[in-house]
Parts: C-alpha cells; sequence; structure tokens
C-alpha cells in the first residue's frame, strides 16, 4: 500500500520507505542553474570537495540570466563555466539553449519512477514524467555534487483528480489555477499531489509539465502524473536511460482527497499578488494592461507558442508583446511550422529562449503601477519590476489580452 513517492523513495533509499521515514536517497539526475550553481559551487569548494560524485548526472542550464545582463553576471557565469570545464560536466547548455526546466525532459532526464532534484523551485515539473522532481537550495545541492546524495522525509501525498472534458479555449494552466486557487497556497505543503483523472490522462506532456511545474505554488514538493502511452511515447528516442515507471498501489493512504470537475471550468487568472488570488475570468473587473508576457517553464512550448499565434494571427497587438520560448528546439519548430513570423506580424517581440522578464532580471520588467498579464508561474510583488502588477493566465487568455488591451476571455475572440 504503497504511493508514487513511497516507492521511489523505497528505490532510491534502499529499503521500505513510508510517508514520513527520514532517508538518505540516491539522486538520479541533479540540476543547478546560471542563478543556484554559483552558491552550490562557492558551498562546494567550502566542503573541501574536489571532484563531483559524477559528471554525467549533473546537468547544468544557463536560463535566468542569458545572454548575461551585466558584468557581475558575465564574471559568474565565467568561473561556472570553468567548473564544468574542471569537473568533466557535459550536461551544460549555455545561453540561449533553453530553460532547465524544458531541457531536461527534452533531452530525456526526466525519467519515471528517477529522483530527480534540482536548486530550483519548479524541479517539481519533472513530476509530469512520473518522477519525484524537487527543489533544494544551494548548500544541498553541494551535498548531492559531492555524495549524489540527500536526506529526504518522504512527504505524506495527496490525491487530485480532475475529471471531464476541457471546454473550448481552456487549457491545464486553467486546471492548475483553479486547483491551487481552491487549496490555497500552503494546501500542499510538504506533499507530494498525484493527479489522477480522465482530464489528466487526456494532457500532452506539454499540459501535464504546466499542471506539475506549477505544484510548488501551493506548497507541493512534488506533483507526480502517473506515466502512460503519451508519456513512453514522449520519450521514445529520447530517454538518456532505461526506467521504470511506478504507479501507486490501489491502497495507497493520501491524506485528503479533491476531485474537480474540469467541464465546468472556465479561463482562469491569478490576480496581485499572490498565486491562489484565483478568479474566473467572468468575474474579473475591466482591467488594462500595459504588457504581455508568454513564455517561461510553465508555458513557453510550442503548444503555448501555437495557441498565441492562432488567436493573433492577421490581427495586430494593442500593447507590448514578448514571447520567449522555452528553448531553443521550441524556437526552431515555431520558425519551421510559421509560428514565428505570425507572431512577428501582430507586433510580437521575440526574445531568446530562457527564463526572460519571469523573475524580472531583463528583457521586459515592468515600471511602477504597470500591468502584465504574464503565463509565467508567480505574480509576487516586485517579481517582474518593483511597484508592478502580475495577472497569470494561460497563453489564450495572454494573447487574447494582448490583442485587446485588456483581460480578455479567449473565448470571445
Ligand atoms: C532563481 C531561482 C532560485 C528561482 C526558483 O527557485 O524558483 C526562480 O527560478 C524562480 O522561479 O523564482
Ligand atoms: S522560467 Fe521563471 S519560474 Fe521557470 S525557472 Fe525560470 S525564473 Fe523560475
Amino acid at each position: 500500500m504503497s504511493t508514487i513517492s513511497e516507492k521511489i523513495f523505497s528505490r532510491a533509499s534502499g529499503k521500505e520507505a513510508k510517508a514520513n521515514d527520514f532517508v538518505i536517497a540516491d539522486v538520479d539526475f541533479a540540476m543547478a542553474h546560471d542563478g543556484t550553481s554559483v552558491l552550490a559551487v562557492n558551498a562546494f569548494r567550502e566542503m573541501e570537495e574536489e571532484k563531483v560524485w559524477n559528471p554525467e548526472r549533473i546537468i547544468i542550464p544557463f536560463d535566468h540570466l542569458t545572454p548575461a545582463n551585466t558584468d557581475t553576471t558575465a564574471g559568474l557565469q565565467q568561473e561556472i563555466r570553468g567548473w564544468i570545464k574542471d569537473q568533466g560536466i557535459k550536461n551544460f547548455y549555455d545561453v540561449g539553449e533553453g530553460i532547465c526546466h524544458q531541457l531536461l525532459p527534452e533531452n530525456g532526464f526526466a525519467l519515471p519512477g528517477k529522483l530527480i532534484v534540482g536548486a530550483d523551485s519548479h524541479s517539481c515539473t519533472y513530476g509530469a514524467f512520473g518522477a519525484f522532481g524537487t527543489g533544494v537550495g544551494a548548500t544541498d545541492m553541494a551535498e548531492i555534487f559531492s555524495s549524489g546524495k540527500l536526506w529526504f522525509k518522504v512527504p505524506e501525498s495527496i490525491k487530485i483528480t480532475a475529471e471531464g472534458k476541457l471546454n473550448n479555449g481552456v487549457y491545464a494552466k486553467d486546471l492548475i489555477l483553479k486547483i491551487i486557487g481552491t487549496l490555497g497556497v500552503a494546501g500542499a505543503t510538504y506533499k507530494a499531489a498525484e493527479f489522477y483523472g480522465s482530464t489528466i490522462e487526456a494532457l500532452s506532456m506539454s499540459g501535464r509539465m504546466t499542471l506539475s511545474n506549477m505544484a510548488i505554488e501551493m506548497g507541493g514538493k512534488a506533483g507526480i502524473v502517473p506515466p502512460d502511452k503519451t508519456t513512453f511515447d514522449f520519450l521514445e528516442n529520447i530517454a538518456s536511460e532505461e526506467y521504470e515507471p511506478v504507479y501507486a498501489d490501489e491502497d495507497a493512504v493520501y491524506s485528503k482527497e479533491y476531485d474537480f470537475d474540469a467541464t465546468e471550468l472556465e479561463p482562469q487568472i491569478a490576480i496581485p499578488h499572490q498565486v491562489d488570488n484565483v478568479q474566473d475570468i467572468s468575474e474579473i473587473k475591466p482591467t488594462k494592461l500595459d504588457q504581455a508576457f508568454i513564455g517561461t517553464c510553465t508555458n513557453g512550448r510550442l503548444e503555448d507558442l501555437e495557441v498565441a499565434a492562432s488567436i493573433l494571427k492577421g490581427e495586430k497587438v494593442a500593447i507590448r508583446t514578448i514571447v520567449v520560448p522555452a528553448s531553443r528546439n521550441v524556437l526552431v519548430e515555431a520558425v519551421r511550422k510559421g509560428i514565428i513570423e505570425t507572431l512577428l506580424d501582430a507586433g510580437v517581440v521575440v526574445g531568446p529562449p530562457g527564463c526572460g522578464p519571469c523573475l524580472g532580471g531583463h528583457m521586459g520588467v515592468i515600471g511602477k503601477g504597470e500591468t502584465c498579464i504574464s503565463t509565467a508561474n508567480r505574480n509576487f510583488k516586485g517579481r517582474m519590476g518593483t511597484g508592478g502588477l502580475i495577472y497569470l493566465s494561460s497563453p489564450a487568455t495572454a494573447a487574447a489580452s494582448a490583442l485587446t488591451g485588456e483581460i480578455t476571455d479567449p473565448r470571445e475572440i
């Protein structure tokens, strides 16, 4: 009677692991990006360690402040490049390759049954593949760099079931916003969410990644979708190694269960400044916008750009609209499919693959009192610029809103 998390931790720790047990687990893949690798490498050096445990299992994408925005950033990136070379880390993705949480899946590191730890809070994204993906701080990452192991408290699990077909204009993003709005920002604290039901089964890998990506926004330690044919098809030819899918037993114990009816769902908006401040779009008061941003590890994939382009085709945006593809692959595919041309014709600014303005570091920071509709996962105060206001939505809603300059239901366009 085990949950997916209990099974993954049992395998990774080499002994039967149950919720609330403390275990020392072998990490399958470890990730740090340009932001956190600096701190992790410093801590690693302070531990007087020389060589990492296994350079093949460490993945370092540069995505947060790329291409470098200041001398300081450039210097830090230079230093980490040197360290990566010294350590013989081959899985290094330099500027423009894309966002860490897109690159691990694309390169076949996000695999069912694996324990994948990243020095980034949205490492829960890998749960879309039936992995236990979770974020840790940089000093914990230094410990993984050195030993390949880390201690964990095995989380209790909650079961989230969504049934029914999503309406036209309603997407995985709307579903996860609804879930977070219902459970609250602390509703899943230190819990692993397992997602079930016909709505989830019908989602593409892209949609599942949107869902798992935001598990942390309700405090979740992980957000796991049981792997199925959609998962295996995606992984065919790209899996970096063998994997063993893991499923919960029928009598697995969940600390709470939640049910959602997807057929009733309309587009959702998270209003400033909390991710659980979620409203149905029909309840939103008229809201003027200054900027729209489509991208990030939540919604910067091909499907997302495709939906945006289908709405913007032959039209002109009314506000500053920034699109940042989640990876070079996404960008290349979007070019091939004519999506980028459609976006450019509509007046969109297309940025280099990476996090873009998500974290407010560069390329689209908003001014005081300005409003931005964003497909990201966080609308915290000041995140995209001091005094700015962030509304979170699906790419469809963001594109529809870009056309009118105010929050707009994509079903009305
Ligand atoms: C910079 C990094 C530590 C941070 C995170 O962990 O999530 C960032 O990616 C974010 O989305 O806020
Ligand atoms: S896209 Fe945004 S949420 Fe995702 S890793 Fe980058 S900064 Fe964090």
